[in-house]
């Protein structure tokens, strides 16, 4: 049986789209870290990340080594192949050269906008891993599915196409995002009881499938419309294990107060 208080290390990652050259993002993220040092963070209790657009990950990198920060980076896509004649394709080795911690597959926007099949995902999440990235995987379903409550049986399909094939050490070290589709960037936020009830069912099929221990570990996320007011009532849940938050991560005060959810509970937000 699956321990749901089992300790599993929050994650809070912050996705930048298609937002921020590599000037702005510098910016960004030097006033994000000021605010959480100002405050603080302790990052091995809330662990930080963003996921900036691919040109903006060379500055990152420099801005991060450079001045110690503890917030961690990664991509937003990988591609299926190694090398080669794939015009426009960054390899997972790449990401690794470059300091990357995770790297986002099969984002809602990519399933939809570029046509990513649950095949293309298990690629791209297998390539991560062998590269020694650590996939944020994610899964979610669409307005019609959730009307017809068909959202825990459409969430379970792709946990099971995008982990097939998988080691069960490398399915360990993964974290898979639930984002309902019809919660991004609409304001329309899942209740947290809605996130839990996919999160609990997705723990329960790795459970089922791979091993109660692997269960315990895998840290899976909810994504849509998070927002620092919201982060505290859905990180409540016993199987939610962070955010990976899209919009409100471009606005420096509303994701560091998503980051200090606990603190902000706690009443020392002053
Ligand atoms: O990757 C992030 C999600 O798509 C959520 O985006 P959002 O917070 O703007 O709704």
């Amino acid at each position: 049986m699956a321990d749901p208080t089992a300790a599993r290390t929050p994650l809070m990652a912050g996705n930048w789209k298609m937002n921020l050259n590599h000037v702005e993002a510098v910016h960004l993220l030097q006033k994000l870290s000021w605010t959480l040092q100002d405050k603080k963070h302790d990052f091995d209790r809330v662990e930080v990340a963003v996921l900036p657009p691919f040109t903006d990950i060379r500055s990152v990198q420099t801005l991060v080594d450079g001045d110690r920060m503890k917030i961690k980076y990664g991509a937003q896509d990988v591609s299926t192949h190694d090398s080669g004649a794939y015009t426009g394709e960054i390899s997972a080795s790449m990401l690794t050269k470059l300091g990357c911690t995770y790297v986002l597959t099969g984002h809602s926007e990519r399933r939809q906008h570029h046509h990513e099949t649950d095949e293309v995902v298990n690629a791209k999440t297998a390539k991560a891993i062998e590269a020694g990235l650590t996939p944020i995987m994610c899964v979610g379903e669409g307005l019609e599915v959730r009307k017809a409550d068909g959202h825990v049986e459409h969430c379970l399909g792709q946990v099971d196409a995008g982990l097939a094939g998988l080691k069960q050490d490398d399915v360990r070290k993964l974290v898979i995002a639930y984002e309902p589709v019809w919660a991004i960037g609409t304001g329309e936020v899942a209740t947290p009881e809605d996130a839990q009830e996919v999160i609990a069912a997705i723990r329960g099929r790795i459970e089922e499938t791979i091993s109660p221990s692997v269960a315990d570990s895998v840290r899976i996320l909810y994504g849509g419309s998070v927002k620092m007011a919201s982060a505290g009532g859905i990180m409540a849940q016993p199987d939610v294990d962070g955010c990976l938050v899209g919009g409100a991560s471009l606005q420096v005060d509303e994701f560091a107060g998503i980051c200090r959810y606990l603190d902000l509970q706690l009443g020392y937000s002053s």
